[in-house]
């Protein structure tokens, strides 16, 4: 007897969840305009309820302002229940990049005031640099957002990533040729300095958040999110209609990630056994391994095992390695080590230096003065 395969129209497990949760009795599928009801709200914050504390970050925007909704909700309904809910408190970041955004941040705090969240308006001080602002903006943000949870003792930082955000992001990993894991995606929970940065609203589509501020008469800023239509993800949402049409839907790209994380999920699996395989050892600042081992692992596994190290060896505010570098230097490192060759390398501020016994050792690369006079 044949076995029936995996569906190809099945969703992730977390998007056929809500669907039969918010379905009414007769299990109709949620309309993409409808506000997020109660028990969905309470299934998409179901892991934060234990948490120390939720610092929600607000821009003004539907989406943001739909999780300060969802979440002041959530947690009022959850204690008149007599159930645990974690504090909330909010933050808006003022990138002082526009004029207007002085005037939204107010509106953001007023809103954390009338749920009886405390809020900050955090300032991104100092000079701007000229070119790659946004990339600086994000990097300014994530800081002030992290210094601040810290600051009120709050173990998540909450963003309203939605399901139109993710579906973009796969796109423009597609584009860029990203391997499985940049595939996979933005995560719903990952750690960030010691703290977690959580998406909750992830598997929503972006007009279900838009529903849920019309829904609550909370006006919104004129999305701070939208972007110039003739570049990068701006041009790719022009777009969507047209892909969409050749079969490239949100949903679609919605379930490619989901595949890439079960995959990726899988691959770290590997990458854990291989490493203490060969006899790995890394802290802040250095590692060591056995590259001859190492090697004998497919070439994904030995990419990635060097990329782990390098990037735990490597500063947190380090720019990500390029994957296209790490590939290289895994191959020559893994070709000399074969051959029994020694080899020395740099890549991501670390020097790499393999002996001729396949013992790999990487530590921060001296800087140029002292290597200059060495
Ligand atoms: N100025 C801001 N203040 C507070 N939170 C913000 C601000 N801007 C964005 N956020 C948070 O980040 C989420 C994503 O925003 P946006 O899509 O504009 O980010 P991005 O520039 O694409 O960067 P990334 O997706 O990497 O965070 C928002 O839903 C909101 O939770």
């Amino acid at each position: 007897m044949r076995r029936a395969g995996p569906s190809e129209e099945a969703g992730s497990p977390q998007e056929e969840e809500i669907r039969r949760q918010a379905a009414g009795p007769d299990g109709r599928r949620v309309s993409d305009d409808a506000p997020v009801t109660a028990g969905e709200a309470d299934f998409l914050f179901s892991g934060l309820a234990t948490a120390a504390g939720l610092l929600l970050a607000v821009s003004g925007g539907p989406d943001s302002l739909a999780l300060l909704y969802l979440a002041a909700r959530w947690r009022a309904e959850g204690l008149a229940r007599g159930e645990q809910r974690p504090p909330l408190a909010v933050a808006v970041v003022d990138h002082r990049l526009r004029p207007e955004a002085a005037g939204e941040a107010r509106m953001v705090m007023a809103r954390a005031r009338a749920v009886g969240a405390p809020g900050e308006i955090l300032i991104w001080e100092g000079d701007k640099p000229v070119s790659g602002v946004q990339e600086a903006a994000r990097t300014a943000r994530y800081a002030l957002l992290l210094a601040e949870a810290r600051r009120r003792g709050a173990s998540h930082v909450l963003t309203a990533h939605h399901a139109d955000d993710l579906a973009e992001t796969v796109l423009m990993r597609l584009c860029a040729g990203s391997g499985v894991a940049g595939l996979a995606g933005i995560a719903p929970l990952a750690q960030r300095e010691g703290l977690w940065l959580a998406r909750p609203l992830l598997s929503l589509p972006k007009s279900r958040l838009v529903a849920v501020c019309a829904a609550a008469g909370w006006d919104w800023a004129v999305d701070p999110g939208n972007r110039d239509p003739r570049k990068g993800r701006g041009r790719l949402r022009r777009l969507a209609g047209e892909l969409a049409a050749l079969g490239l839907s949100r949903e679609r790209l919605l379930r490619l990630a989901a595949r890439a994380a079960r995959a990726d999920a899988a691959l770290e699996h590997m990458v854990d056994r291989a490493l203490a395989d060969a006899g790995a050892l890394g802290s802040a600042g250095g590692f060591s391994v056995d590259m001859r081992r190492l090697g004998e692992q497919p070439a994904e596994i030995a990419v990635r095992g060097l990329g782990r190290l390098m990037s735990g060896a490597r500063g947190a505010g380090d720019a990500p390695l390029r994957l296209e570098r790490l590939e290289r230097a895994t191959e020559r490192l893994v070709a000399a080590a074969g051959a029994g060759r020694p080899e020395t390398l740099t890549l991501g501020g670390l020097a790499l230096r393999l002996d001729r016994h396949g013992v790999c050792r990487g530590a921060a690369e001296p800087p140029r003065k002292q290597r200059a006079g060495a």
